[in-house]
């Protein structure tokens, strides 16, 4: 894999913005100001109808703000042209928006055509970014939308927003239709390809499990497209602003918060038991660890590297108050 981003991911900050639609007495997005850091994750959190999708499409100004402002980069979306802003985004939807009549291949080359590249470039680009997502150009590039599963189409969707290289990636509920497991998978993708990618995102959910595996910050919306708290996940996990907030992130917030730790992070006691214990990775989460002692019955795992030499215990006590850290 030779793709590595070259625009530099910016900055986006909300401004005091305000949504009003036509017609509508009260505001859909309602005075948000929030920062999203150059190459983090922002998730955009809250019940149907809070306005994240409003929010969402105002960066791209497929909404425009009836108050207040947005800036990427420090400059305002408002100076810029639509068409061209758009060009600067990448935008991933849960029906991925594919063209049905176009070959893997060139629904990729979609906006590296438009932007008049040469052909040779367009080849190179959709061969790196298809091998980026895990669908080699050469099994998959001729194949068409409806010849792919879906969480195959959605890996093209996000290859596709990847294209021209933009700082700026808008996901809108972009893993939404997939079964869990291939979700799961399709999230872990993404992670890793962010990691080495670091495009400023925001990304917008309505499932906490979800924003807390995926966001670096998560905003949570209440109705009235108010913003209700933005934080890190592990620190709206443990500090709730309201009881609102509480109510939506769950009564296992405790259990979810034991997601953001893996056994690797823990001061890993020698094994005293050698026999009975269960064996977990070290990249296992402490949510995990802590399921399989439940069902194991135990009070400890035993944990082991990638090669299975064995590493130390790790005890309930030790979960316990790692989870509370
Ligand atoms: N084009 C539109 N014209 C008028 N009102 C709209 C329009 N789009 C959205 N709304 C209204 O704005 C509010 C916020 O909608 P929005 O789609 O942003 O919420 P959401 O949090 O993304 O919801 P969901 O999770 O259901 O997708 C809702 O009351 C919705 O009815």
């Amino acid at each position: 894999m030779t793709q590595q981003s070259t625009a530099d991911a910016r900055e986006i900050v909300f401004d005091h913005v305000v949504k009003t639609y036509p017609g509508s007495d009260t505001p859909a997005v309602d005075d948000l100001s929030l920062t999203v850091p150059a190459g983090e994750i922002c998730v955009l959190l809250g019940p149907s109808g809070s306005g994240k999708t409003t929010a969402l499409m105002m960066v791209n100004r497929l909404a425009e703000p009836t108050g207040g402002d947005i800036r990427i980069g420090g400059k305002s979306i408002t100076d810029l042209d639509p068409i061209e802003l758009r060009r600067s985004i990448g935008y991933v939807i849960q029906q991925t928006g594919l063209f049905p009549h176009l070959s893997i291949a060139d629904n990729v080359a979609t906006v590296p055509k438009v932007l008049g590249w040469d052909k040779k470039r367009i080849k190179e680009r959709v061969g790196e970014l298809l091998e980026l997502v895990g669908l080699p150009v050469g099994e998959y590039g001729r194949r068409y939308p409806s010849q792919l599963s879906g969480g195959q189409r959605q890996r093209v969707g996000i290859a596709r927003a990847l294209a021209a290289d933009p700082p700026v990636m808008l996901m809108d509920e972009p893993f939404g239709a997939l079964d869990p497991i291939t979700r799961e998978h399709v999230q872990d993708e993404f992670l890793a390809l962010h990691e080495r990618i670091r495009k400023t995102v925001i990304f917008v959910s309505h499932d906490i499990d979800e924003a807390v595996k995926m966001g670096d910050r998560i905003a949570i919306f209440r109705e009235g497209g108010r913003l209700a708290q933005y934080d890190t996940p592990r620190t709206l996990l443990k500090q709730p602003a309201d009881a609102f907030v509480a109510r939506f992130v769950g009564a296992d917030r405790g259990l979810k918060r034991l997601t953001l730790t893996r056994l690797a992070d823990l001061d890993l006691a020698p094994v005293t038991a050698a026999e009975g214990l269960p064996d977990l990775a070290s990249d296992a989460t402490l949510r995990s660890a802590l399921s399989l002692m439940v069902a194991e019955g135990t009070d400890a795992v035993r944990v082991l590297d990638a090669s299975g030499e064995v590493l130390g215990e790790a005890s309930l006590d030790a979960v316990r108050k790692a989870g509370a850290a």
